[in-house]
């Protein structure tokens, strides 16, 4: 069987925190890089995170705590990525050491922006990273529920099933439920444009659009998001299940979503430049949304969900004129 060795947490924000929270109640012990050597020495004096989850308390000599990425990376064996996907590559910059011997497991929802990537393909292609040695964490898993303990639902991602099995054993709980899929790349392209349609539902929300027609936007994403992965990478996957489906809905849906909350704002008015200033947190969806539009330039899928929040968020047409021709193409 499997062993992850020793795990370390690279990034500080709140899913960062719910997953460090998840792993240290099975190991015990956890490396944990931050960048800012601020918040750690307040992370130490308070017992929780100062700005994230802060609900959330942890035992601090159980934390290995650190701003050296180099030196985490040296010390541990399996490194979960929970950075926003847009500030990936600023914490790698530092990286002086191979990563090709560590097991990679990405908790990030968004794409490599430039790249045009995912997670797994981009630790693979530029970092040399086997695909075996790479999971991904997918699912229904708002990081506030998450470290209230409320019962909820992930799946690992690895094309070796018994690295994604004891993954998933280290973070299985009584309120943690997991399951395993070899469809990385699919989960993590679902994960991406989950994200813009998050974006598109919170839209027709500010505008005030009702249940029924969100229902409608949703099943018809569902389709898209398919269709997507069918001619992208064709493989044996159920789009129903919750690591498609269910993130989609949860991310549509609720209030903690930060992409539903941004599109939300754009429904009501807002400029993209001062709904992201409001929001302070950072909506993926918005860089999901060029890159999946750059990406299904060369696979011509039918769209038209992606197509209407690329127009609103890159091209200034107004969504009072985007969504109701939008509207026109669902079923
Ligand atoms: N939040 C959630 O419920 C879930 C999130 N995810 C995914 O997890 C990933 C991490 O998101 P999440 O934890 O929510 O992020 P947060 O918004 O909670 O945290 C943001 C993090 O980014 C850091 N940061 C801010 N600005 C910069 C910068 N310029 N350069 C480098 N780092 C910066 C912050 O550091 P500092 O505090 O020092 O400013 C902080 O650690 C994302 O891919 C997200 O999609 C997946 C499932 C659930
Ligand atoms: O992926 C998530 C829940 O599964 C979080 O979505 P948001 O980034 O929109 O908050």
């Amino acid at each position: 069987m499997h062993n992850c060795g020793k795990i370390a947490i690279i990034g500080g924000g709140s899913w960062a925190t719910a997953i460090a929270k998840i792993v240290i109640r099975h190991t015990h012990h956890i490396g944990w890089y931050m960048r800012r050597d601020d918040r750690i020495a307040e992370f130490k004096r308070l017992g929780h995170n100062p700005a994230y989850l802060m609900a959330a308390h942890f035992n601090v000599e159980e934390v290995d705590f650190s701003s050296d990425i180099n030196r985490i990376v040296d010390d541990y064996d399996t490194l979960v990525f929970v950075t926003p996907s847009p500030y990936l590559k600023n914490h790698l910059k530092k990286l002086t050491t191979s990563l090709r011997d560590k097991n990679i497991v990405s908790a990030i929802k968004g794409i490599v922006p430039d790249e045009n990537i995912v997670v797994s393909e981009y630790f693979h292609q530029v970092w040399d990273v086997p695909y075996d040695r790479i999971a991904c964490i997918g699912g229904p898993s708002h990081s506030e529920e998450v470290a209230m303990e409320r019962l909820s639902y992930l799946t690992i991602g690895c094309s070796d099933i018994a690295k994604a099995q004891a993954f998933a054993d280290i973070i299985s709980s009584e309120f943690i439920k997991t399951k395993t899929s070899t469809d990385i790349i699919g989960i993590e392209y679902a994960a991406v444009l989950k994200n813009v349609y998050a974006i598109a539902a919170g839209i027709c929300h500010g505008m005030k659009y009702g249940d029924n027609f969100l229902a409608v936007l949703i099943a018809n994403a569902a389709q898209e998001m398919g269709r997507f992965l069918k001619a992208a990478y064709p493989a044996q996957r159920c789009v129903d299940d919750s690591a498609y489906i269910g993130d989609l809905l949860v991310t549509c849906y609720s209030n903690f979503s930060r992409n539903r909350t941004f599109g939300t704002m754009i429904g009501k008015g807002y400029s993209v430049k001062s709904a992201q200033i409001e929001m302070e947190m950072v909506a993926e969806g918005y860089y999901g949304t060029k890159c999946m539009k750059e990406i299904n330039g060369h696979m011509r899928v039918d769209m038209p969900i992606l197509d209407a929040v690329y127009s609103i968020l890159y091209e200034r047409q107004g969504a009072s004129l985007v969504i109701p021709q939008l509207a026109n193409r669902l079923q």
